[in-house]
């Protein structure tokens, strides 16, 4: 086992060969050590799949590098479960069928009383024919396949988009002990920041195909404060994220560099707030992934 699960290092993805063509993903750099339960945030179109294509190697990178549990991508690929946003899976197969594929596929090494239950979970029978499944009831299956694999490194593109509240925390306890019991890797992309909070201990956000902000997420609200006091409080030598000021009151979330103008109170912020401050304040230099890096180390 490696202490390091997850490492790029300026990695980038342009999808097409024009120089015009757009970066998906641009001098992302950073490093997610193992046994953790990494979140990975952003807008629509931030990188998020991609980056996650990239870890499970099944895109090439434009520039940079890769590493997955201290190898490349490829050499790596018999240690990662990767549940795509797509979940495909084959149609024409029953549900039973696809367990007995991913025994298949991973002999010596399949659990099949982990991925039964996943099933047996949600009440399918394992005679059901994957192309009569609900979007939800594929994503059981899919995170069933990649969960009977054992998995070192668990990259899981949305999971929790198509499914009920239910199932949604059935799930989520599920793969939390599979973290706890196993020592996997979970890399988690989602839109549901709430849902996230209490269950993933690292965080990636990505901006407009660049990080925003990494590190161990009680490190990064430890670092920031979200504050509130009189409208002409000044905020210089502070990274200010975001501010808003409504009357004779300012309110802001901030990294601060020092201690606070005594006008302020403040208190640490929760997660969802903290991401919403970076998602909506601007693009910020001095949150780049060397910089989170240096002030959570
Ligand atoms: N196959 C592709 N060909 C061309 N451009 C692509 C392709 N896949 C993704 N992109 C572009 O790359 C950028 C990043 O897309 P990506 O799917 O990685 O974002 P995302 O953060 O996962 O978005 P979402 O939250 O909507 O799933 C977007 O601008 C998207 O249009």
């Amino acid at each position: 086992m490696t202490d390091t699960a997850l490492e790029a290092a300026g990695l980038g993805r342009r999808y097409g060969r024009r120089r015009a063509d757009r970066w998906a993903l641009r001098d992302c750099s950073f490093r997610l050590p193992a046994a953790r339960v990494c979140a990975v945030v952003g807008p629509n179109g931030a990188g998020k799949s991609t980056l996650l294509a990239l870890a499970a190697g099944l895109l090439p990178a434009t520039e940079g590098t890769v590493t997955v549990l201290g190898a490349t991508p490829a050499a790596a690929r018999h240690r990662i479960g990767y549940v795509a946003q797509a979940k495909p899976l084959y149609p024409q197969l029953s549900v039973a069928d696809t367990l007995a594929m991913g025994a298949d596929l991973n002999p010596g090494h399949w659990d099949a009383a982990t991925a039964a239950r996943v099933v047996s979970d949600g009440d399918l029978d394992p005679r059901t024919r994957v192309r009569t499944l609900s979007g939800g009831q594929r994503t059981r299956v899919a995170l069933a396949l990649a969960l009977g694999k054992r998995p070192e490194l668990l990259l899981l593109d949305e999971p929790m988009a198509d499914l009920d509240p239910l199932a949604r925390h059935e799930l989520m306890g599920t793969l939390m002990a599979q973290a706890a019991r196993h020592g996997t890797t979970i890399v988690m992309s989602s839109h549901v920041v709430a849902e996230l909070e209490g269950s993933c201990d690292h965080l990636l956000l990505l901006r407009g195909g660049r990080i925003g902000l990494a590190g161990e997420i009680d490190d990064l609200l430890a670092a920031h404060r979200r504050v509130s006091g009189p409208a002409d409080t000044v905020l210089d030598g502070h990274q200010v994220v975001e501010s808003r000021t409504t009357g004779r009151q300012l309110t802001a979330l901030l990294r601060p560099a020092g201690p606070l103008p005594a006008a302020l109170t403040g208190a640490p912020p929760t997660l969802e707030e903290l991401v919403l401050a970076h998602l909506r304040g601007p693009q910020d230099p001095a949150a780049s992934p060397a910089a989170s890096q240096k002030a959570t180390a």
